[in-house]
């Protein structure tokens, strides 16, 4: 059989398809650097804005470029109407992420520049749809819940904004803080699933938003995005009860985990393709989360966060992904489990989009090749 002396990579694992310039992802130091900037310096130091920016052009900006970027983002927040309609037109019990993902189609079918795939079309386009998806994930929670659209407000920055038109009231500044380092850590990870996936769009010389609305589908699934959703499900498997001592949490979270585990279950939030000692987000969105657990007084929360992850680590040795301490804290802060993986393309809309650029920069469609192992020639 030919295929018996080909080397399959299965699932592209650690195959080198392309050089990237916009983050660097080191497994060995346990680091991540976007633009050359390690993600961690980043989060206790910029607004999620300025890492957006740092993220399409290479450089963070200078304060008249913020400036600009911040009037065309604050201008461009609002649901449109016909995207609203479209909102409207999907049953209230599909998954948001269906959800997003129509949202972004109908977004790039009324956008004018939206067969211009020009550098500064893309960069456009780009910042129009990181301004109007917040709406979208806002809206759509919203409306599950019987409650009206909320507006956004222009004196809020893009974090502050989000909860407001998710919420109706004003998020503390704990609360803002801990969304913020979540979005700046969920911005960008090189050639991930959904990037990759954008990328392989972007290659056929297909439009920004054609390649963001395919991004979304592959960031939905459990194995990627939809892990922080999952993460939350294990916690409402296992029972969440508000003023339950740590230990006693923690106690039950290991022998749900034992038990998972004794029956080959795959548990979301833990492993990574490129990570095997730890990723290198977690300890950052770990701090946040603690913060998130004294803020609202949920130390049961804890209890079941260490329970599995201990439990995890003393079977396997698997580390938490980046989607374990995410899911627990947007729980904490008010949102519905489905909004969760939404929240992550909110943020994830950045490095798709600077990537969706790279590509064009030098590009070349990528069309990998197959081993065939069906029947050989056969007659009709
Ligand atoms: C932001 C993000 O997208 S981060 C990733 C989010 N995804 C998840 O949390 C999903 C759960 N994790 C996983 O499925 C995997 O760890 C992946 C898909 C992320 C990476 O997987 P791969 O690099 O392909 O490793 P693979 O799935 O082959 O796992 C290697 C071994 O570890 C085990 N393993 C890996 N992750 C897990 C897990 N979460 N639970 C239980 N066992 C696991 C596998 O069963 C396998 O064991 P085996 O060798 O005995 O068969
Ligand atoms: O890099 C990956 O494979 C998945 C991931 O952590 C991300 O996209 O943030």
């Amino acid at each position: 059989m030919q295929t018996q002396t080909i080397d399959i990579k299965k699932g592209l694992a650690g195959v080198v398809v392309d050089t990237t310039a916009i983050s660097k992802v080191n497994p060995e130091t346990n680091s991540l650097l976007y633009r050359g900037y390690p993600v961690q310096d980043l989060a206790a130091r910029c607004s999620f804005e300025e890492v957006a920016w740092l993220l399409w052009t290479g450089e963070l900006p200078d304060a008249g470029q913020l400036a600009a970027f911040t009037a065309q983002e604050r201008a461009a927040r609002a649901l449109a109407p016909n995207v609203k309609a479209a909102i409207d037109l999907l049953p209230r019990n599909c998954h948001p992420m269906d959800v997003g993902r129509t949202a972004v189609s109908v977004i790039g079918a009324r956008h004018p520049l939206a067969e211009d795939s020009s550098p500064e079309a893309n960069l456009s386009k780009a910042m129009d749809l990181f301004a109007a998806f917040p709406a979208v994930v806002a809206y759509d929670q919203r409306r599950r819940r019987g409650q009206d659209l909320v507006e956004p407000r222009q004196d809020l920055d893009y974090c502050q904004n989000f909860l407001w038109m998710t919420f109706g009231e004003e998020a503390a500044p704990e609360v803002v803080e801990a969304f913020r380092v979540s979005m700046i850590l969920y911005a960008e990870h090189s050639f991930n699933a959904s990037t990759f996936t954008a990328r392989v769009i972007t290659s056929t010389l297909s439009d920004l938003h054609s390649a963001v609305t395919g991004a979304i589908g592959a960031l939905k699934g459990p194995l990627h995005g939809g892990a922080n959703e999952a993460v939350m499900h294990t916690f409402h498997e296992i029972g969440i009860r508000p003023e339950e001592p740590r230990e006693k949490a923690a106690a039950r979270a290991k022998a749900w985990m034992e038990n998972a585990l004794a029956q080959k279950k795959k548990v979301m939030g833990f492993g990574h393709r490129v990570y095997k000692h730890g990723d290198s987000r977690v300890p950052t969105m770990k701090a946040a989360l603690d913060r998130m657990i004294e803020h609202y007084g949920r130390h049961e929360i804890l209890g079941l966060y260490d329970g599995l992850e201990q439990a995890m680590d003393e079977a396997k040795g698997i580390k938490p992904n980046l989607d374990y301490p995410a899911g627990p804290t947007y729980h904490l802060m008010g949102f519905d489990t489905g909004t969760f993986t939404p929240i992550f393309v909110a943020s994830r809309i950045t490095g798709w989009t600077a990537h969706i650029m790279e590509q064009l920069e030098a590009n070349s469609l990528i069309r990998p090749l197959s081993a065939y192992n069906g029947p050989d020639q056969r007659s009709l």
